[in-house]
């Protein structure tokens, strides 16, 4: 059955269904659909809009600097939307491992973008920065802080990555997941065959190979020149 990853928060910028549009595209074609973390409508409402099979993609969160002096994890915050996407009725938990930190992005930069809102949007802003403002961050909410603000220069997406993803998650991590739920956990991101041997030491259920559309780490390898390699590896296990 083919699968469909909903790429997040941006996809409502093109469309103002966002992920409920992927959601019925993937009920009507027998598609299986990943929904984000970051998506704009909660993993909640997609679930109620379409009976396609779901998996949720899952980040492992921190603490924003911003507010706390201290960087934490924040487990808790990942365990409740594992906990939600199982009662929701999604069928695995892909766990994506290729993007510890964004990439450079020339276009922010370029564009000087200053002010990135998280889980706010002010149409004041909006006039004043309309490079990207991105929507509310619906699964988030009541979870993380709702506002967050970059620096005064770059990308406010990647500072925003760096202040809220946990950078430092590992494969013995993998084993905490594994305990909280009894999904099956897939991992997104796998680029080597050294890695997929860690990964089925550990324990996942699945990979996908994927370098992230090749926008996160420079000089990653193209998907297709490393897909012989982890595919052979894994048919001789
Ligand atoms: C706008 C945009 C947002 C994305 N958001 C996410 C995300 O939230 N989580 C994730 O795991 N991947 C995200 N991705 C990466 C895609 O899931 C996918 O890995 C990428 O498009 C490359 O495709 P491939 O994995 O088939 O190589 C995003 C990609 C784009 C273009």
């Amino acid at each position: 059955m083919p699968v469909m990853i909903a790429p997040t928060s941006l996809q409502k910028l093109a469309n103002p269904e966002g992920e409920i549009a992927t959601a019925r595209a993937a009920s009507a074609c027998n598609t299986i659909m990943v929904l984000s973390t970051s998506s704009t409508y909660s993993l909640e409402e997609v679930a109620a809009c379409c009976d396609a099979i779901r998996f949720f993609q899952l980040y492992i969160y921190l603490a924003l600097p911003e507010l706390f002096s201290i960087v934490y994890k924040r487990r808790d915050i990942s365990a409740k939307l594992v906990q939600r996407a199982e009662n929701n009725g999604y069928k695995a938990i892909v766990l994506t491992v290729d993007s510890p930190r964004l990439g450079r992005r020339e276009a922010d930069l370029r564009t000087n973008e200053i002010l990135f809102q998280f889980n706010v949007i002010h149409e004041k802003l909006l006039l004043m920065h309309p490079i990207l403002v991105v929507p509310p961050l619906k699964n988030l909410e009541g979870l993380l802080p709702t506002k967050f603000v970059s620096d005064e220069k770059g990308s406010g997406l990647a500072a925003l990555a760096s202040g809220t993803l946990d950078a430092s998650f590992c494969w013995e991590d993998i084993t905490w997941l594994k305990s909280i739920t009894n999904l099956p956990i897939l991992i997104k991101g796998v680029l080597t065959r050294e890695d997929a041997i860690k990964a089925l030491e550990v324990g996942v259920d699945g990979m996908i190979i994927s370098n992230h559309g090749g926008r996160q780490l420079d000089y990653s390898p193209a998907t297709i020149s490393v897909l012989e390699e982890v595919l052979h590896f894994t048919y001789c296990c």
